[in-house]
């Protein structure tokens, strides 16, 4: 790590899905308390960089360097329409780290609901809310973690305005706490309320901030 508050580095990571590659040399890096939006067109690879950072892929070559553990946010989480789970559920999974009892759980579950304006929530069968509740459930998943780096996938697709307004304001709260937070977006405002962004075009990343520096 180059500073003692980088909570995750990624060095010059490769990754081809059979022989086509997604991304070539990507170098990226984010704080403590620092909120970064990766964008970049649909499938620049920006949900395959959240996976090579989470762990949950790995890439063909280069490096992922964590200094805590990291919560990943998915778009669309796998859980088949015939399973009976629900939105308290889906927010427990989050919860698998930690040694607590069940009624610790339960509490973490339902402040994790109330967070997102769900409350009384967690009985409903989690493929019967609608897209934009689903996605809140999948908020309080990655936020119960409490983990210092929390990476969502387009959290704000299917919300109304009220809920994105929401949902910035959480993040950033948690951001002011010193979480680092990296969300792939495609929306204006998410990218606005962000320290800076970082956008995948031709399997690389490109960064705004550094470009008008080299051309000034
Ligand atoms: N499991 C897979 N096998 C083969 N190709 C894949 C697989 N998953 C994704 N791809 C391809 O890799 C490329 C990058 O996909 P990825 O989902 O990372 O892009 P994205 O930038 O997140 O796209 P979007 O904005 O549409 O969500 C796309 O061309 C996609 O078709």
């Amino acid at each position: 790590m180059t500073s003692s508050d980088t909570r995750l580095l990624t060095h010059s990571l490769y990754f081809s899905y059979g022989n086509r590659e997604i991304l070539s040399d990507v170098s990226l890096s984010i704080r403590a308390g620092e909120m970064v939006a990766i964008t970049g067109e649909n499938g620049s690879g920006k949900s395959t960089l959240l996976e090579l950072m989470a762990g949950t892929m790995t890439p063909d070559r280069g490096l992922v360097e964590r200094s805590c553990p990291v919560a990943l946010v998915v778009q669309r989480p796998a859980v088949p329409a015939e399973l009976p789970l629900t939105a308290g559920d889906v927010v427990a999974m989050g919860t698998w780290r930690s040694k607590i009892t069940r009624k610790q759980r339960h509490q973490h579950v339902s402040r994790a609901l109330a967070r997102v304006e769900l409350t009384g929530f967690e009985a409903r069968n989690f493929n019967e809310l609608s897209g934009g509740q689903r996605q809140r459930v999948l908020v309080a998943q990655g936020l119960v973690q409490n983990t210092g780096v929390l990476l969502l996938d387009e959290p704000l697709a299917s919300m109304d305005s009220t809920s994105r307004t929401l949902i910035h304001e959480i993040l950033r709260s948690e951001v002011r706490r010193g979480l680092a937070v990296m969300l792939v977006t495609h929306d204006e405002d998410s990218t606005m309320l962000a320290d800076r962004s970082v956008k995948l075009q031709h399997h690389r990343t490109s960064c705004p901030e550094l470009q008008l520096a080299t051309e000034s």
